[in-house]
């Protein structure tokens, strides 16, 4: 439970004062309950005659008495309305420090993230409304406890026994709660679970809608939908039913309290020692006086479900971050502007002379992947990775990047050791443009620079991409929406969108994963044409990594490295290859028939 009370007491402590004002807002509520029963005594006895009866008198009390409630209910919705802007701010807070480990902190994202992006929003969602929700339950506490004090002190004052005998089944609420806690907390988990899973489901639905179209598979996937969702359903409802009997409970405890008390107070108010205005307030106080019960009764059901959060959350972020991390106070941006974003390393800093890659070893679960690969990258240098399906080519770049875990092996900068490739590999250090493009429903511009601010190099990646002749085609050129509400760009534009997003950040090494799958020999080959280009005449990135099995690449290339089944089968230039490396040969020719067959392709097409 220990992470839960850091995460909690910083939460508490991160805007001390909003929280503070907060609680204080919520402190008359409370109180104002203690003074209305006391005026209901006055009044009950007044009007039943236990006091000289004064009319007057009376009506000011009923005045007092209605006056109270209305304060009451003015300082609930003020309080209550208070209490949102901290809930929202505490909740950001999460949100923000799980996001921004995602995003910024050492060793593979990716590796961290749930399986589906449905899981990883309902974590996001959920989790962290557990947690807040534990903390937002002191400010109650505090109240209720106090109220639950002044109550009793008062009801002793007027009848010790009654008041021990009443507080007897209210305990009992609080022992109910207890046993019953970890039944409750299982039927919680449970329907959390599920619905995260309808979510996670749904989104797969969502991102999959074309392929489950286009097998036909409709059918099956709503009854997989259903199937879920009625799983969900079940657990949510037994979930229900279980805080309702414990609801239900709570009640019958106010009704059997007011029942004993009228048993206890029957003789007494026979006698004059019990009025009915000591009714009225013992009656007043007894369902309020349940609060505290319930509430520590909800903290403890609450306590095992935000041990289960603060885990699940913190499993987003990075190995070294715990449950401090989680909660730090990074600051939360509501009512100022945040502090302006980190300026990009000054260039010239450190510049690449060689990367070396020495017994790199980066396995995925089913222990394919690659292993031992050694590789030195100089300045100036044009490499390109190369083999057939599943050699491991990606995952080189990847491992070579930090962007998955490696399980062996170094890699240096100019021959010092880079403790977090991940971390140190970033513009403008090194640049990738991935296999898979990515765009977001932003305009074209905002997808190539994502914050960069836009200058004369966002024209040469246009051309160094050779999407120049594309821009005129679309309807606003730089400001056309793209992306999955936008317009939908080819596979090809966008691969060549994803190497424009990575070559302006001016890299000085450029890493491109296999764009050859969506570009046609002749566009793929004008584009290494002219990155090359640019890099001997210093207009673009220095040093190049590239993958591809295209002859366009592998012909400008200085040195290439050939993948067979994660290891590397050959390493030098293309020449001497192609004399020494068998699987080099295979390819070459495989790749000479495929592009006479695309040419041949080509020219039916134009006749
Ligand atoms: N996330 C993963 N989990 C498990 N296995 C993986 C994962 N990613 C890749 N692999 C496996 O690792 C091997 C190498 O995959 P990789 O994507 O690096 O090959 P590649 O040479 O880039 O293939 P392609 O030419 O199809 O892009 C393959 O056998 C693949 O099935």
């Amino acid at each position: 439970m220990r992470p839960v009370r850091v995460v909690v007491g910083r939460l508490l402590r991160f805007d001390l004062r909003r929280y503070l004002i907060g609680a204080l807002l919520w402190l008359p509520v409370d109180l104002v309950l203690l003074g209305s029963g006391w005026l209901l005594k006055e009044l009950f006895d007044h009007i039943s005659g236990g006091r000289a009866a004064s009319l007057d008198h009376a009506l000011w009390l009923c005045a007092a008495f209605v006056g109270a409630e209305l304060v009451r209910g003015v300082m609930t919705v003020v309080a209550w309305s208070y209490g949102v802007y901290w809930w929202n701010a505490a909740a950001t807070l999460l949100r923000a420090n799980v996001l921004r480990s995602l995003l910024t902190a050492r060793g593979p994202a990716a590796a961290r993230l749930p399986h589906s992006s449905g899981e990883s929003l309902a974590r996001l969602r959920d989790d962290v409304s557990d947690l807040v929700q534990l903390a937002d339950e002191s400010v109650p506490l505090v109240n209720s406890a106090l109220f639950s004090l002044g109550a009793l002190v008062v009801m002793a004052s007027i009848d010790p026994v009654i008041t021990v005998v009443l507080v007897l089944p209210i305990a009992a609420v609080a022992v109910l709660s207890r046993m019953t806690h970890r039944l409750v907390h299982r039927l919680h988990l449970r329907a959390r679970e599920l619905g995260a899973a309808v979510t996670a489901y749904l989104g797969d639905l969502f991102g999959g809608v074309l392929a489950i179209k286009t097998a036909g598979a409709e059918d099956a996937a709503l009854d997989r939908l259903r199937g879920r969702n009625r799983a969900r359903r079940e657990a949510a409802v037994k979930n229900r039913v279980a805080a309702d009997l414990l609801g239900t409970a709570t009640g019958a405890t106010v009704e059997i309290s007011i029942g004993l008390m009228l048993l206890l107070a029957a003789g007494s108010m026979r006698s004059g020692e019990f009025t009915v205005g000591d009714l009225a307030l013992f009656t007043s106080y007894i369902g309020w006086l349940t609060a505290l019960p319930r509430t520590i009764g909800g903290i403890l059901s609450r306590l095992p479900q935000a041990a289960v959060a603060t885990e699940r959350l913190t499993r987003l972020m990075a190995a070294h971050e715990d449950a401090a991390a989680l909660s730090r106070d990074s600051g939360v941006w509501y009512h100022r502007e945040p502090p302006p974003a980190a300026v990009p390393r000054p260039r010239g800093d450190d510049p690449l002379e060689t990367v070396e890659v020495r017994g790199l070893t980066a396995l995925h679960g089913g222990g394919r992947g690659v292993r031992e690969v050694d590789l030195t990258l100089r300045r100036g240098s044009f490499t390109v990775v190369t083999g057939a399906v599943g050699s491991g080519k990606t995952t080189l770049v990847r491992a070579l990047l930090g962007l998955i875990p490696a399980q062996a092996g170094t890699i240096s900068w100019n021959g010092r050791p880079i403790e977090d490739p991940g971390a140190f590999l970033v513009p403008d250090r090194a640049a990738y443009a991935s296999q898979v493009p990515r765009l977001f429903s932003a305009s074209l511009r905002e997808n190539l620079l994502l914050g960069r601010p836009g200058d004369d190099r966002l024209d040469r990646a246009l051309e160094l991409a050779v999407l120049d002749d594309d821009l005129a085609a679309v309807p606003e050129g730089l400001d056309t929406v793209v992306g999955p509400r936008g317009v939908r760009l080819s596979g090809g534009q966008a691969q060549r969108a994803t190497a424009a997003r990575a070559l302006v950040r001016d890299p000085e090494l450029l890493v491109v994963d296999d764009l050859s799958s969506a570009l046609d020999v002749e566009t793929e080959r004008l584009l290494w044409e002219r990155i090359a280009g640019a890099a001997r005449d210093g207009r673009g990135p220095g040093t190049l990594l590239v993958v591809s099995h295209r002859r366009a690449a592998l012909e400008q290339a200085d040195q290439v490295v050939v993948l067979d089944r994660g290891r590397v089968a050959g390493y030098g230039p293309l020449g001497e290859l192609l004399e020494s490396c068998p699987e080099l040969r295979r390819l070459w020719s495989e790749e000479g028939v495929a592009e006479a067959e695309e040419h041949v392709d080509a020219l039916v097409r134009d006749r």
